[in-house]
């Protein structure tokens, strides 16, 4: 096991670019709202800078990105609904999970952890995300951005798993691929492990000084 799992009991795992590159769904999905919208498509290479704070944000960079100024609510609010049409359409068909993710996740299991996945994604997407790539059962508890009115950075997902739990923030470790997760893990007191193959805005994660890095959750177990 990893020293950071050291008196570890719970752990929450982010989804997009942790678990899983979602990306080129999540990419089809905003070329197909734009080219809806009557905008060039993006492509995979820029989506990929933009995810991380939710799929409203996530489109606001798009239009952000086409129209050369920041795009007005009501443009954003039709948008997001083209792409969470498209999305639902297709949320898993050409995700992959992560080397190393099931040997974490069993290894985990098998050694009695809390494991729990805190993502910024809306909720209704994780379900039939993880069940298509045989991920559900692992998690106790999963979060979306839209489940509480908090998301990450903010702490208050994190805190609320600690405490349905019963479990010292202390004891609880928070692995994500950005900055907002690293800065969620350490507002709330959880220890924090980043991998650095995600996404995170073209930065390196490791300038937010996460507590360890990884570049497989393989060696997390
Ligand atoms: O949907 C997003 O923007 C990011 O989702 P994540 O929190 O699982 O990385
Ligand atoms: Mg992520």
């Amino acid at each position: 096991m990893h020293p950071l799992l050291h008196d570890i009991r719970l752990v929450a795992f982010d989804l997009d670019g942790t678990l899983i590159d979602s990306v080129p769904d999540l990419a089809a999905a905003v070329d197909g709202m734009l080219v809806e919208q009557g905008f060039e498509p993006v492509g995979e290479a820029r989506v990929r800078d933009w995810v991380g704070n939710g799929s409203r944000k996530l489109v606001e960079r798009a239009l952000a990105s086409v129209v050369g100024e920041a795009p007005d609510a009501s443009l954003i609010e039709a948008s997001h609904d083209h792409f969470l049409r498209h999305y639902h359409a297709a949320p898993c068909d050409q995700t992959r999970v992560y080397p190393g993710v099931r040997e974490a996740l069993d290894a985990l299991e098998a050694e009695g952890f809390i494991v729990t996945l805190i993502t910024n994604k809306p909720a209704a997407f994780i379900d039939p995300i993880l069940e298509a790539l045989d991920l559900r059962r692992y998690f106790r508890t999963t979060l979306g951005g839209d489940s509480l009115p908090q998301q990450k950075p903010h702490p208050a997902p994190l805190l609320h798993l600690a405490t349905q739990y019963g479990v010292d923030p202390a004891q609880c470790l928070m692995v994500g691929d950005s900055r907002h997760d690293v800065e969620a893990g350490r507002r709330a007191g959880f220890r924090t492990l980043a991998v650095s193959y995600g996404y995170n805005h073209g930065e390196p994660v490791v300038s937010s000084r996460p507590d360890g890095v990884v570049e497989s959750l393989r060696e997390l177990v």
